[in-house]
């Protein structure tokens, strides 16, 4: 095993009820010391079963798990106090007392009686996803958002070389996501500690994740750096899952002016531009999706539909018709303009 490894598997599989449609099949995959790597997949491709195969608290049936070269032990579900190398934050909040304050539910993670100790670590921990000021507040109160730092701070207050998230981000909004996501990478570089996370949105980690796995019906498809995988992925599903893109057979390429002999062409939509307007305008404007400080519209023509960026807000209402310039598009392996 490379020194740069921290976690591997070889060959696992893990079937529920004997279904091989259900967990996942025949994964090797090597986890990158120090670094974050997310697994991405739709809903159901195993995402979960291969993040509790890696953290030891799901035995495979068939295959290996090595952390730092050796077999991984399998545990309990539930990780106790005194499981601190690989710390698991799921969703559910289910080891945190409602009712307990904040300052409690992450010290008592520590496997100490030690006052002194407590205090120190537990404040260092607290400070170190910014909740220090919640201490005494009931866990049950806060936010999705809040809950979630809290949740963080327990798992990291024993400074494993492991951290591992499911759908970290779910419960919390939008501006807070960013702060969350931001101050879990100045950890990771601070302390080396390792990130595996599972995702369901993707293209948020687009910016995040050092390294991405991405898994389809329980196999690994695709797996690479972010940008590799943004800018030239090998499937349309990774294509689907990372942008914002429409898929065009051969002959709906054609009413957008591309001849090709692939069966299959992605435009990504920041690849279009609104050219024109009045009459050589053939697109109609079906939907407008405010995002912010731009909008995405989606256009139509002769049965095709594409998804167009639009930073000139409000200026292209639903009904309205657009002439349209691609930059360039995808046959897979590679671009063409
Ligand atoms: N304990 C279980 N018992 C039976 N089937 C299971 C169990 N856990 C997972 N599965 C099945 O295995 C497959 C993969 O599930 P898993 O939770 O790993 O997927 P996922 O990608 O994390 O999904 P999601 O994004 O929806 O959370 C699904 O078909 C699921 O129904």
């Amino acid at each position: 095993m490379k020194d740069d490894l921290i976690l591997e598997t070889i060959s696992v599989t893990k079937n529920f009820f004997g279904d091989k449609s259900s967990g996942v099949n025949n994964i090797t995959v090597f986890i990158p010391k120090g670094k974050i790597t997310a697994i991405v997949g739709e809903s159901g491709s195993g995402k979960t079963t291969l993040l509790k195969l890696l953290s030891g608290t799901m035995k495979p049936d068939s295959g290996d798990v090595f952390f730092h070269g050796n077999p991984l032990p399998v545990r309990a579900a539930h990780i106790t106090a005194a499981h601190t190398v690989i710390t698991m934050v799921s969703q559910d909040n289910t080891d945190m007392d409602m009712a307990a304050n904040v300052w409690d539910n992450v010290g008592k993670a520590l496997p100490t009686e030690d006052a002194n100790y407590k205090i120190q670590k537990t404040t260092q921990a607290l400070n170190l996803l910014g909740i220090y000021e919640l201490r005494d507040q009931p866990f049950g109160k806060l936010s999705g958002g809040e809950k979630q730092r809290v949740t963080i701070a327990k798992a990291l207050i024993n400074r494993p070389e492991v951290l591992m998230l499911d759908e970290p981000f779910n419960q919390v909004d939008a501006n807070y996501r960013e702060s969350l996501q931001h101050d879990i990478r100045q950890i990771v570089k601070e302390w080396g500690v390792t990130v595996v996370l599972v995702s369901h949105d993707p293209a948020e980690l687009l910016s995040m994740a050092d390294e991405l796995i991405v898994i389809k019906e329980g196999e690994i498809v695709e797996y690479g750096a972010p940008e590799t995988l943004y800018n030239a992925p090998k499937l349309l599903y990774t294509a689907q899952i990372l942008v914002n893109c429409s898929e065009l057979t051969a002959t709906q390429a054609k009413v957008c002016g591309i001849s090709t002999k692939r069966g299959t062409v992605v435009i990504y939509a920041e690849h279009i531009t609104i050219s024109s307007l009045g009459m050589g305008a053939r697109w109609v404007v079906k939907q407008i999706l405010f995002k912010g400080f731009f909008e995405e519209l989606i256009i139509e023509r002769d049965e095709v539909t594409l998804r167009v960026i639009n930073y000139a807000r409000r200026k292209h209402p639903v009904g309205s018709k657009i002439g349209i310039s691609i930059k360039k598009y995808y046959e897979f392996g590679k671009w063409l303009s």
